[in-house]
């Protein structure tokens, strides 16, 4: 078929000012006239007004991202010696808008989990409104009391310096939060008389103090009953929590949630507690060591006048203990000892060396005797654990407790011991938040805190640069007001990648019968604070929901790309920073390219840089990596930075030049018979999916014709059949065959990809073909936008537009309720006509070029309930995810493939190469 080959596009060029994309100079100066200083003041006025609290500009904002705590960082001095490698700095004027604070004040640290909230600042938009009203969806049906939108945060102190974390905590007036039920709703605080939740023996002690220095009572929460509604909490709440630890590979575990019970808990803190958990609330204390975290520091800041627990570790990274340990070999001359499973490596006596030795303790290198003690703890406590799990039939033991302190070796050394006298029938698991287990049981323990009935899909976890929130040293919230943000960075962070986050330190060999070797460590240090950077802030979303079309969400993995093959990482790292600096230029052109947009972009491009750094140095840092959280976080970082909508001028652009060519398009379509119409239709949302400005490969291809050029070239490459062709398929199920019609879809959901030609002249028209058809249609577009993704506040004036050359859009259009106030005549004059099947437009939840349909909007989750079609469109929804996916219903992915790499690895096929998907519903 003739396609719209040597067709009228070709006459309607001259519609169109020459749309040339490139990227020089002129053409730059170019899009920065054009209506972008008025965007530029918006933001400028957004990110300075930070005493208003938190705008987000444009109104973008859903319940995801948008507006975040600000941080006031006048007067920010540092503390002690500035020479110090990350001094610490008070921030003694910041408050937050926090209402809610727990501790756990423990032997050796003090760990806070607070709250601040975030209210979704969404603004109810016309398209908004009607959707919930054609949709049936109304506020707060979910449950009695709704869970406020917020987040949780995570900060630690050393017990020693209690008055750090008190005018921490009083600098932000943490203590002063809502209390009670009314954190969780709008209602003022009812009285004065703060409490605090708190638990660890520290919450006895210094219970006077609290009350003399911040004027709040304690409220004792008892630690053990913490410590497990904590790593209940975790478990059942966090998808990637638990990870197993061997010889180096970390490797996080799904936790089946109706399958938890009983596991055995170990929180390695100053002393060690064992506890068998039979379920929330039913566990017993089983067993504890008092050779813990504890000894390790104290013993081996004796040992070797380390001043710091991080500094012992770091020489740990450096020793030998056969130097101090004595080892099956030094006693049976060499040989293993085989008959009981001892090799000659394997330590008989831990320090066992030094009492034949005629050495002092100055004799010893401290690097030796802090990997040797290391080991020694490390191993006894693996064990205890072990037994411990024997005596109860326990499979499962999860340690937590900041001695593991993501540590490598310290788990590698655990993991063995279980491992080994187990033989493999245990199975020894870490936790990301391992030693917030006390604090968030306690955060837990406030009355109506609603984190009950919160779920997996409640919870995004988020990884903002600035300052660490872990804390340690730094103490502070994410930074929210970018102004002083980039200032922070300038003034305390160096250059680049220096802001890389520390790393735990390479997987030790582990080998041998029972033996456990030295740990061929590479890289000399430890950097500051493994844990600093690996978690991050829990994000609370209430609103979140499960797509209700997946066949199975259990077993869902939106992630196609699998980046724990480390060529793969590399390759993707390679993409993504190679993309970087045309990202910058467009982010700063779309601030008005002013200094104060350069100087955010260059944060922008630090901040990026640091986190690939130091996910290439420990791809699982911030949990499981798939390419698609790569993708979203790059987002969230131009978010962080105030870098709202990078590609604002070019979708402009793209949309007004495509919506001129619409009607032509459509004319010609009306002219061809069903079933021509359907390939060309099918055909043209293949061949202008080729508009994506996150391919490299395009971007080179904009630089050399205009949209409409690029248009044709593209439909002109058409060629079927595809790499993956099931039109025939689709095209029976649409048309039917030996004469028969098949009932049209009732609803049919399109996830729409790039703005411009893809979405104008390849989704629309298939949009109008299926109302035609009589077929509800459902536009599903991102909440914020994402590269030159539409989003769904752009859809509604899109479509309107698009109704103006259309009576099937404008009259779906109307009945959607999308044309409220709009224009309302067609070029054909005709009126207004209500009856027709709708088109609405929702949003999809998420800010990303790629979706987790794990996590959807409600009002995406309200659409799908009676949808019977699912069209994903584009790379990133239908190929980077979702490509495995399996719906409830019938499903089409439709994607050009632009990228050589992904085309080979997926398709088996090359660069262009086009994906035509069809899955029938499965039977039921
Ligand atoms: N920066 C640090 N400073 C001190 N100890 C640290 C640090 N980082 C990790 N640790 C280790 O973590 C241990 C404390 O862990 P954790 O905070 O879980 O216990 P705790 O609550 O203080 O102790 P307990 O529960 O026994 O009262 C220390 O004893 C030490 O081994
Ligand atoms: C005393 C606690 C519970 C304080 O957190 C902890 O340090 C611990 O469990 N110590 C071990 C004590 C023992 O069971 O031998
Ligand atoms: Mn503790």
């Amino acid at each position: 078929m003739a396609g719209l080959n040597g067709d009228p596009i070709l006459g309607i060029d001259d519609k169109i000012e020459n749309l040339q994309y490139n990227n020089n100079n002129n053409s730059n100066e170019a899009i920065d006239k054009e209506g972008l200083v008025g965007i530029g003041e918006e933001s400028s006025t957004c990110y300075k007004n930070n005493q208003g609290g938190e705008k987000d500009m444009a109104g973008n904002s859903i319940h995801r991202s948008g507006s975040r705590p600000q941080l006031d960082l006048s007067k920010a001095e540092i503390q002690g010696n500035s020479e110090e490698r990350d001094p610490t700095i008070l921030l003694p004027n910041q408050s937050d808008d926090i209402s809610h604070l727990a501790l756990d004040i423990g032997g050796s640290l003090i760990k806070l989990v607070y709250f601040s909230r975030h209210e979704d600042q969404s603004v109810e938009d016309k398209r908004k409104k009607t959707v919930k009203e054609r949709l049936g969806i109304t506020n707060g049906n979910r449950r009695s009391y709704p869970v406020l939108g917020g987040r949780l945060h995570f900060v630690k102190f050393e017990t020693s310096k209690l008055n750090e974390c008190l005018d921490f905590i009083s600098s932000k007036q943490l203590h002063c939060g809502r209390i009670d039920s009314h954190l969780w709703n709008s209602e003022p605080p009812a009285n004065e008389n703060a409490v605090i939740k708190a638990t660890g023996g520290g919450a006895y002690k210094f219970a006077d103090l609290f009350k003399e220095r911040l004027g709040v009572s304690i409220e004792k929460e008892d630690e053990m009953d913490c410590l497990v509604a904590g790593a209940n909490f975790l478990l059942k709440a966090i998808r990637h929590e638990a990870f197993t630890h061997m010889e180096g590979h970390k490797e996080f575990v799904q936790i089946d949630h109706n399958d938890l019970f009983p596991y055995l808990l170990v929180n390695v803190g100053s002393g060690v507690s064992i506890i068998k958990v039979d379920g929330d609330g039913k566990f017993q204390r089983v067993s504890g060591t008092n050779v813990g975290g504890g000894t390790y520091w104290g013993l081996g800041r004796l040992l070797t006048k380390c001043n710091s627990f991080d500094e012992l570790l770091e020489l740990s990274q450096r020793g030998d203990n056969r130097t101090i340990d004595m080892l099956v070999g030094d006693i049976y001359g060499g040989m293993d000892y085989s008959k009981i499973g001892l090799s000659a490596s394997t330590i008989a006596s831990s320090f066992g060396k030094a009492i034949s030795d005629k050495k002092e303790l100055e004799d010893y290198r401290p690097e030796d005797i802090s990997l040797s003690l290391l080991r020694m703890i490390s191993y006894n406590i693996g064990q205890i654990s072990y037994l411990n799990a024997l005596r109860f039939g326990l499979k499962r033991i999860f340690f937590g407790g900041f001695f593991i302190r993501g540590h490598a070796y310290t788990m590698d050394t655990i993991s063995f011991a279980v491992q080994f006298w187990s033989k493999g029938e245990a199975q020894a698991m870490f936790l990301r938040h391992e030693g917030f287990l006390g604090a968030l049981g306690a955060f837990m323990s406030y009355q109506k805190h609603g984190l009950d009935d919160l779920m997996v899909h409640h919870l995004v976890e988020r990884f903002p640069m600035g300052a660490p929130y872990t804390g340690g040293r730094i103490h502070g919230p994410p930074l929210g007001d970018l102004n002083e943000k980039i200032s922070w960075m300038e003034k305390f962070v160096q250059k680049g990648t220096e802001i890389t986050a520390p790393v735990p330190m390479a997987p030790p060999g582990t080998t041998g019968l029972g033996g456990f070797e030295v740990p061929s460590s590479r890289g000399a240090t430890l950097r500051s604070d493994a844990s600093a950077l690996n978690i991050g802030v829990l994000h609370l979303v209430p609103t979140l929901e499960v797509f209700p079309l997946l066949a199975n969400p259990k077993m869902y993995e939106p992630n196609t790309i699998d980046l724990s093959d480390h060529k793969e990482l590399e390759y993707w790292f390679t993409v993504l920073s190679e993309h970087s600096p045309d990202l910058v230029d467009k982010a700063v052109a779309s601030e008005g390219g002013t200094d104060d947009a350069k100087r955010r972009g260059d944060a922008f491009a630090r901040a990026f840089s640091a986190h690939l750094a130091r996910l290439m140095e420990e791809p699982a840092a911030y949990g499981k990596l798939g390419l698609a959280n790569l993708l979203e976080l790059r987002e969230e970082c131009l978010r962080e930075f105030q870098f709202h909508d990078a590609y604002r001028s070019i979708k402009q652009r793209e949309n007004e030049a495509s919506l001129a060519v619409l009607p032509d398009l459509l004319l010609e379509l009306d002219h061809m018979d069903e079933e021509a119409r359907l390939l060309t239709l099918i055909e043209g949302v293949l061949a202008a999916n080729i508009f994506d400005w996150g391919s490299r490969a395009c971007v080179d291809l904009y630089h050399k014709g205009t949209i409409i050029e690029i248009y044709r070239m593209s439909r002109n490459k058409m060629q079927r059949p595809w790499r993956v062709d099931d039109f025939d398929l689709f095209k029976e199920r649409m048309l039917g065959s030996d004469g028969k019609k098949p009932k049209p879809h009732k609803r049919a959901l399109l996830f729409v990809d790039n703005s411009g030609a893809d979405v104008v002249l390849g989704m629309l028209p298939l949009a109008r073909e299926l109302l035609r058809r009589g077929t509800e249609v459902v536009l599903v577009a991102n909440s914020l936008p994402a590269l030159n993704d539409v989003t769904a506040m752009e859809l509604p004036d899109i479509v309107a537009e698009a109704a103006k050359h259309c009576d099937v859009l404008r009259r779906a259009a109307e009945a959607g309720g999308l044309l409220v106030d709009a224009m309302t005549n067609t070029e054909d004059g005709s009126k207004g006509n209500s009856s027709s099947v709708p088109l609405m437009v929702v949003e999809n939840g998420c800010g990303s070029p790629c979706i987790d349909l794990r996590q959807v909007s409600s009002e995406l989750a309200a659409a799908a309930k009676c949808a019977d079609l699912v069209i994903l469109e584009g790379m990133g929804r239908s190929l980077h995810t979702n490509f495995n996916a399996r719906f409830k219903c019938e499903a089409l992915k439709l994607a050009m493939v632009k990228n050589q790499r992904l085309a080979e690895k997926l398709i088996q096929g090359k660069i262009y190469d086009c994906v035509c998907r069809y899955e029938p519903a499965p039977a039921s």
